[in-house]
């Protein structure tokens, strides 16, 4: 049987041990990621919800955001829920706040922050979700809407109300709800079955 998969959670901000329990609980290990040096061979790294703002600027004194995109790039797998798919996403509307900071970049999606309406008008909502056998209830806090698909390498996994609300590309998945809320851990399966299933095809590590 292969090793469980190493999984990051970026831990600057947001829902950290939400994201931990769901993971441990579908088998994988978990590593909190400060520091671009923590993200040393990591299968996934899961960049939670919470400010987007504030992950981008606790990231910006070590130049984490560009590390995570090289890692990204060697081949890690990375799991962005709301505030983590707007810092994943290629476009952002409404980037206020975000100007002048690193991103992480990479999935071919337009969001626009805060467009489901502020924390009052947050919701629950049942999804299907392409890969899981039952719907799944999504929670939706001041969550970004996916505007545009960018690709065709973007697969839509989920729509909440007439948009995509689960998107996957290649090794990238990215939700505009938090699943670390909820008991379903069918999303965190799915995205470390992806990890797993990758780690045979990433190249080494760079030397330093
Ligand atoms: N729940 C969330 O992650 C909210 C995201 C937040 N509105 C942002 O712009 O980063």
């Amino acid at each position: 049987m292969n090793p469980a998969p190493v999984i990051g959670v970026l831990a600057l901000q947001g829902a950290v041990a939400e994201h931990q329990r769901a993971l441990h609980a579908v088998g994988a290990t978990t590593r909190l990621v400060r520091r671009p040096a923590e993200l040393e061979n990591l299968d996934g790294l899961v960049v939670p919800g919470g400010e987007s703002t504030a992950m981008a600027r606790l990231a910006a004194s070590t130049n984490l955001m560009p590390a995570i995109r090289e890692h990204h790039e060697q081949g890690m797998a990375v799991f962005g829920t709301c505030a983590g798919l707007i810092l994943l996403a290629n476009d952002v509307a409404d980037e206020a706040g975000l100007q002048g900071f690193d991103r992480i970049g990479g999935l071919d999606v337009a969001v626009r922050r805060n467009a489901y309406g502020a924390q009052l008008d947050s919701f629950e909502e049942q999804l299907e979700v392409r890969g899981l056998e039952a719907p799944m209830t999504a929670v939706f806090i001041r969550a970004p809407i996916i505007e545009q698909v960018l690709s065709d390498d973007v697969e839509v996994l989920a729509e909440a109300r007439g948009t995509a609300a689960a998107v996957c590309q290649g090794n990238l998945v990215a939700t505009s709800f938090h699943p670390e809320l909820t008991e379903d851990t069918g999303l965190h399966r799915l995205f470390a079955e992806i990890a797993e299933s990758r780690r045979s095809r990433r190249r080494p590590a760079l030397s330093p």
